[in-house]
């Protein structure tokens, strides 16, 4: 079987390098992928065509990610992104290019973590059965977006089962309030982003009902904790055509 032909797009930034590390480690030990192209910020596109890239991974930021990802579904090369920003309108946009360009994968994974692909399939699970739901979603300073495109897509799984579930708005007699001090509201989730020297990525989904609390978290301590999970992304794209949204696509979760 021929190799995959990988190219890392950010490939000086916090995952990007950890990202080239983990392909590389993936071609010494599995063998059944190759780095085939490291880019930085100013290096042009068309490298990955030269080098034949058949999968690129974007870790870069979300003003960038965009033009990425186009030119790489126009040319055929499957993507893995991580990075975030992924509003409806740019997800509407993909998806038009992708209609263009049938047979390319793209795989939006906004955390490539195993446990918070969980925390999030298990916060969707809990959030019929109680009344109230807040996230907290803590993170390194250098962080460019908040809240995290994890704490967006989990708001936006619980507020769906939330509504499946005919379940009403949360209780808030909040009257008066500093902006800001009730968080961010996703889809009717607060959502509070806290940012610190010496966190990586951590997020609690915290659930409330009479005389019960009930709280999911999970903590990244490092950037190679989502490398299992960037290289599942590569391995399995190529079989994905068209959007794929979130790694638990790829999970067998419900197997
Ligand atoms: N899905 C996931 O599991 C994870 C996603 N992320 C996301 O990945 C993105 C990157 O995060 P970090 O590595 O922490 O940021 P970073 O700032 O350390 O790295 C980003 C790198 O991309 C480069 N860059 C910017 N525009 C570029 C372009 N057009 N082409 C090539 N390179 C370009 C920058 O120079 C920088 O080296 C962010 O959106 C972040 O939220 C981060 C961690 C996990
Ligand atoms: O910027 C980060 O660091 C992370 N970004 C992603 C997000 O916004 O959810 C994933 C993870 O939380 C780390």
């Amino acid at each position: 079987m021929s190799k995959l032909r990988v190219a890392v797009l950010g490939a000086g930034g916090r995952m990007g390098s950890e990202a080239v590390r983990a392909v590389r480690a993936a071609e010494e030990s599995a063998g059944d992928m190759e780095l085939v192209a490291a880019l930085g910020r100013g290096d042009p596109l068309s490298t990955l065509v030269e080098a034949g890239a058949t999968v690129a991974v974007d870790l870069t930021h979300p003003d960038a990610v965009m033009a990425n990802v186009e030119f790489c579904v126009r040319h055929g090369i499957h993507a893995v992104v991580g990075t975030t920003g992924w509003t409806e309108e740019r997800l509407a946009a993909l998806r038009d290019w992708l209609a263009d360009s049938p047979g390319t994968g793209v795989l939006i994974a906004p955390n490539f973590g195993i446990g918070a692909v969980l925390t999030m399939r298990f916060a969707r699970q809990a959030a019929r059965f109680f009344e109230s739901v807040e996230i907290v979603e803590l993170h390194h300073p250098g962080k460019a977006d908040a809240p995290s495109g994890t704490a967006v897509r989990t708001a936006q799984l619980v507020a769906g089962a939330r509504e499946e579930a005919g379940l009403p708005a949360q209780p808030d007699a909040t009257g008066t309030a500093l902006p800001g001090a009730r968080g961010a509201d996703v889809s009717g989730v607060p959502v509070h982003a806290v940012r610190l020297r010496g966190l990586v990525a951590h997020q609690e989904v915290l659930f409330g009902g009479e005389g019960e609390l009930f709280t999911i978290r999970h903590d990244s301590m490092n950037r190679a904790s989502f490398m299992p999970g960037v290289l599942l992304g590569i391995r399995r794209i190529a079989g994905a055509p068209g959007l794929t949204f979130g790694l638990e696509h790829f999970m067998e979760l419900d197997g």
